[in-house]
């Protein structure tokens, strides 16, 4: 593995020149890889691992889903298959239902978990939180997670760019002596850029900590907070979400993506300099107990707890639906509608 020192801390880190393709081909050569549901995830791996040449099939069940396999190219019969059927023909089995409907399932994927197959995850969440799932693999397979750090909708977009999205991985119980080699060979034939190593639990822990916190659930407060202050002092809906966010996506985060906060900010002006320097420390400190009480949401598992009961009801779906409604109708994010369609490359 490659030493990389994180700014000050040396981890060790798995590229793609120490394991490039053709290794992971040769590691995988011999399995058949079931990907189990085609929601967001499902799509972006199985067409990324066949696309670098491994044996894949797809396991859906029938509708609208089933229909887009189809439309991606998957062969019914051939390479798409009836839930069931895939997990019996596949060898390693990617478990990459909704966290939820990985409970309901488990009792069927079990059932096709035969001594030497491999169960593979993209998610520390049922194995982690086993107590509640009910998830517990036999002792005679394998099982590991690679879990890509973004949406399957950007793993298949950066793939098909040339590019490649960081994930983790991890192994948690190695049957065949063989569980490592394949996680890393799955996890570069997902299309991943590097991996770095991690255990069920940390990949849980953090992953609910970050999608609560600032890549989703902290971004969308503090871009209604800012919003709503605006517009209580007289500034118009696009003032207001041109200031908010729109400048933000289109202009600075793509600098910081490139070259990281500080080169953001060397390239704004001294005006934006000197006021930003003064108020990240303000911002920190009074949403760092947020981020603390969210952690320990986490740790305690009342995140998971709370997930798993209102994502296995019946209507979740539609209460969902309504709740995405209710954020796409707030004004902020129907002034963003009007300011994307007019953006020149949408006209
Ligand atoms: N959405 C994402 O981009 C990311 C997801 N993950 C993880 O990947 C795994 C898969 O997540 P997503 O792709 O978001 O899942 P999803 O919510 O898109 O659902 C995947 C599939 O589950 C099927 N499904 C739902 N209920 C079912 C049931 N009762 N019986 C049979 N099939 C059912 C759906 O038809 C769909 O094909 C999860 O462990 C998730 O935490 C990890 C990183 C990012
Ligand atoms: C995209 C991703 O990695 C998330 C936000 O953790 C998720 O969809 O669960
Ligand atoms: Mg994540
Ligand atoms: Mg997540």
């Amino acid at each position: 593995m490659a030493k990389i020192n994180f700014g000050g801390v040396v981890e060790d880190i798995v590229t793609r020149e120490e394991f490039p393709l053709e290794k992971a081909r040769q590691v995988l050569a011999d399995q058949t890889i079931a990907v189990i549901g085609y929601g967001v995830q499902g799509p972006g791996q199985a067409l990324n691992m066949k696309d670098n040449g491994l044996n894949v099939i797809v396991g859906q069940r029938k509708g609208k889903t089933y229909d887009k396999a189809v439309a991606d190219g998957w062969v019914p019969g051939v390479t798409l298959f009836e839930i069931e059927e895939a997990l019996e023909k596949g060898t390693i089995i990617c478990y990459l239902l909704s966290d939820a409907a990985q409970i309901e399932l488990w009792p069927t994927v079990k059932k096709y978990l035969t001594a030497g197959k491999s169960l593979y995850f993209s998610h520390g969440f049922g194995i982690t939180y086993k107590e509640k799932t009910g998830i517990v693999p036999p002792a005679d397979v394998d099982v590991f997670l690679a879990a890509p750090k973004g949406s399957g909708t950007s793993l298949r977009r950066l793939f098909v760019a040339g590019k490649g999205l960081n994930s983790s991985f991890a192994v948690y119980q190695d049957a065949t002596g063989k569980a490592r080699e394949k996680c890393i060979a799955m996890a570069i034939g997902v299309g991943s850029g590097y991996l770095f190593e991690t255990d069920f639990y940390k990949e849980v822990t953090s992953d609910l900590t970050g999608e609560r916190g600032t890549l989703m659930g902290a971004i969308q407060g503090i871009f209604a907070a800012q919003y709503e202050v605006l517009r209580e002092n007289g500034h118009s809906p696009s003032e207001a979400f041109n200031e908010t966010v729109e400048e933000l996506t289109q202009s600075l985060m793509p600098l910081v993506a490139e070259n990281g906060m500080d080169w953001m900010y060397a390239n704004c002006s001294t005006t934006a300099q000197r006021g930003a320097l003064d108020w990240w420390k303000p911002f920190r400190d009074a949403t760092k107990p947020v981020f603390a009480q969210l952690y320990n949401s986490v740790k305690t598992q009342a995140e998971a707890e709370r997930s798993i009961t209102l994502n296995s009801q019946p209507d979740y779906r539609v209460k969902l639906d309504a709740e995405l409604k209710e954020m796409a109708d707030m004004e902020m994010w129907r002034a963003g509608a009007a300011v994307r369609s007019l953006r020149p490359e949408n006209n």
